[in-house]
């Protein structure tokens, strides 16, 4: 396995399949990328994560834009998940194309979703993400659950929203579900409209903890996870000016357009591998050796965003960002 020069083990790669996407949510950091044309067929992908497996990458993410507006989005859940059997590959999405395309991913072997549902109201789901879509993307929730499959509900809290948290944890914890509580963070429409939309997370976590039997820490980002006393999980992601989150990163990305990333915030780090994919006339074994190649050259860039120094935050830069974030 792969560790970078800050001790942090690389094990996980998120994939984002496409920079498009159906919704409009007033918060989207689009994976930190900018918006190009898609480069990666579903045989590149299969590549890239044939690499990162030969390396002790085993945990694969399926990231857009919106993921499931891939017409073959089951091959290439299936592609990876034909490297070997301790492979897991699940889809963070927002829930729109569910009803037409659960049963498909789970038969191509899809091991778990994270699924976007930033309100139930329907009034402020479209708020949110400019879509009136709520309605079709609970009826999506309900089929994946009948079908077995573990999901994940992902939560952007802001200002609009959080009147609605209440609520989801009753739908969450009747539908036995996890959820990630996700801080905003300024990258895209998020670094737009922070002003507008920020509510920190720590005003939540009273009330989680008041519904908890427990609380543990995730190795993933150091996340502090509620258990809460209907069984449920509640991961809490605060990453801004948190130094202890990206000492728990364990992941790189791969962009729509075929690039490398190291970091999510950052995009001056990307090591392009277009020409191994798409260059000339070499063998699929010389494709194998340079995305390995490529690979460890991404984790010696790996860096954490946000550091400590002495007791304040400061950035990979080493400006001064602020107090360090306590969760
Ligand atoms: N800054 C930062 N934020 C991240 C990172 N990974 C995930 N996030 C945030 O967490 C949100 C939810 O991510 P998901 O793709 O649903 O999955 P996850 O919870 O990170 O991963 P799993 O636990 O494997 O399902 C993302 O939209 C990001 O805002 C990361 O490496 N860095
Ligand atoms: S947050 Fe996700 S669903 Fe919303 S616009 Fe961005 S990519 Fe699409
Ligand atoms: S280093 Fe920090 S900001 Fe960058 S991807 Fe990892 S957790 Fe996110």
């Amino acid at each position: 396995m792969l560790v970078d020069r800050f001790g942090r083990p690389l094990t996980n790669l998120r994939i984002s399949v496409t920079s498009k996407c159906n919704y409009a949510c007033i918060f989207c950091h689009r994976e930190g990328e900018e918006s190009t044309a898609d480069k990666l067929s579903t045989r590149d992908i299969e590549l890239v994560a044939r690499a990162a497996y030969s390396l002790g990458i085993k945990t694969f993410k399926l990231t857009g834009g919106e993921p499931l507006i891939r017409p073959d989005i089951e091959e290439i859940v299936s592609g990876i998940k034909s490297i070997s059997r301790d492979v897991e590959v699940s889809a963070t999405t927002n829930g729109y194309f569910l009803l037409e395309r659960a049963k498909s991913l789970q038969e191509a072997g899809l091991d778990r979703l994270n699924v976007s549902l930033h309100a139930i109201s329907p009034v402020n789901y479209n708020t949110m993400t400019g879509v009136r879509g709520s309605e079709r993307v609970i009826k999506g929730l309900h089929l994946a659950r009948d079908l077995g499959i573990p999901v994940k509900l992902n939560f952007v809290l802001t200002k609009y929203n959080v009147v609605e948290l209440p609520q989801l944890l009753d739908f969450a914890s009747k539908m036995s579900f996890d959820i990630n509580i996700i801080e905003l963070i300024p990258e895209g429409k998020g670094r737009e409209n922070f002003h507008a939309l920020y509510y920190p997370v720590e005003k939540v976590l009273p009330m989680l903890a008041e519904k908890s039997s427990k609380i543990e820490r995730r190795s993933l980002h150091n996340r502090p996870v509620f258990i809460l006393d209907t069984g449920i999980r509640v991961e809490v992601i605060a990453n801004y000016c948190n130094p202890m989150f990206c000492l728990g990163c364990t992941r790189i990305r791969l962009t729509h357009d075929a690039k490398l990333k190291p970091c999510l915030n950052r995009n001056d780090n990307l090591v392009d591998i277009g020409s191994i994919l798409h260059g000339g006339d070499t063998s699929q074994e010389e494709k194998l050796r340079n995305l390995v190649d490529a690979i460890k050259l991404v984790n010696s860039l790996r860096e954490p965003f946000f550091k400590l120094n002495g007791n304040k935050c400061i950035s990979y830069k080493g400006s001064l960002v602020g107090e360090p974030r306590k969760i």
